[in-house]
């Protein structure tokens, strides 16, 4: 029989299933390396970067328990996901609700002192991934994560608010353009990084009744839009360094990290075993993480 504490360990551990850690840990590294290029290649002050990262987990947290919440009835059909803590009724739909929403307010209580921008945009992202994302284009369109994916390229827009004092009104554009790149950078990173996935998981999603774009317009059409995209992406990841924000070393470093993403895309089109799939599900988390370390590795030699 389990003990009352042990019955108190298994429920804490439910509450953070909800919160998925692991992807918030890549969020936050497209959050941490933003906020020290915007501050020019230093750290902002401690407690700026302590409560950006905390208010960054509490509001990707909170916005994960209520898409969970949400999706409680297509979690229990696709087998990935029927093992979560209310498929499984391991906790109560208000309780995932609760948790999902106090998370949501604390982040915004945390990044007020940091700067408004700051606060209002991890707010928006929530707003966006829960309400249009979650409630909206999933279960309605096929362009869902490609429109949907706008949430998750907000963290770096955090962090550059965080990094910098920014006022949109009156600053120059150069103040915050890099920002918009690398939103964009993450905005185009996200299909060839989902739709991997979507390949191998795509009888899940058809049981679910999800339109996702390998169940509505095949494989062969989701392995051409990855090749796309992934092109979009690399473009884009080499033109941050015509804003002046990093340089050749980024380049060099992005140049290498972008052709082996083309590769395992390319190799996706020949290959059309849930392997290399897999392949490139893996790499494109390791492609982001490393892409945002090459961008701070770069500001701090280079200067
Ligand atoms: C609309 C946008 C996105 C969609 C639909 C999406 C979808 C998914 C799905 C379905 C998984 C598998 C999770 C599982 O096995 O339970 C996954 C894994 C993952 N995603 Fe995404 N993702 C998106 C954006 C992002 C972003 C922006 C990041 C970070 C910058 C990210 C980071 C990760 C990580 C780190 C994993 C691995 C998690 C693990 O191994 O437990 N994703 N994604
Ligand atoms: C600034 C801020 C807070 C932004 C929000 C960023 C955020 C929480 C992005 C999450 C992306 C993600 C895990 C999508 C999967 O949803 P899904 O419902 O398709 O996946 P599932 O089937 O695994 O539940």
């Amino acid at each position: 029989m389990s003990t009352p504490k042990n019955q108190t360990n298994s429920k804490l551990a439910d509450f953070r299933v909800l919160m998925k850690f692991r992807i918030i840990s890549l969020l936050l590294l497209t959050t941490l390396i933003p906020m020290y290029l915007a501050n020019g290649g230093e750290w902002p002050k401690f407690y700026i970067v302590v409560l950006t990262l905390l208010g960054g987990t509490l509001a990707a947290g909170g916005a994960n328990a209520i898409n969970m919440f949400y999706d409680r009835d297509i979690d229990a059909v696709m087998s990935r996901t029927k093992k979560r803590p209310l498929p499984n009724n391991r906790l109560t739909q208000w309780e995932v609700l609760g948790f999902g929403l106090t998370l949501s307010v604390l982040s915004f209580l945390v990044l007020l002192p940091v700067n408004l921008l700051t606060a209002i945009l991890a707010v928006s992202g929530i707003f966006y991934y829960v309400v249009i994302y979650t409630m909206w284009l999933k279960r309605t369109t096929v362009q869902n994560i490609v429109i949907g994916g706008a949430a998750g390229a907000i963290p770096p827009m955090v962090g550059w608010a965080a990094g910098t004092d920014i006022n949109l009104f009156v600053d120059s554009p150069i103040k915050w353009l890099p920002a918009v790149f690398l939103f964009a950078i993450v905005f185009y990173w996200t299909p060839p990084h989902f739709w991997a996935l979507a390949i191998i998981r795509r009888e899940d999603y058809a049981k679910a009744g999800v339109p996702m774009l390998p169940v509505v317009k095949g494989e062969a059409e989701t392995r051409r839009q990855i090749v796309l995209y992934s092109f979009i992406m690399i473009a884009l990841s080499f033109m941050l360094v015509s804003l002046q924000v990093v340089g050749l070393l980024y380049l060099g470093l992005a140049m290498v990290l972008g052709a082996i993403f083309l590769y395992y895309a390319a190799n996706m089109m020949r290959d059309h075993s849930h392997a290399a799939a897999w392949k490139l599900y893996r790499y494109s988390l390791l492609y982001l993480a490393l892409l945002f370390v090459a961008m701070g590795i770069d500001r701090a030699l280079l200067g």
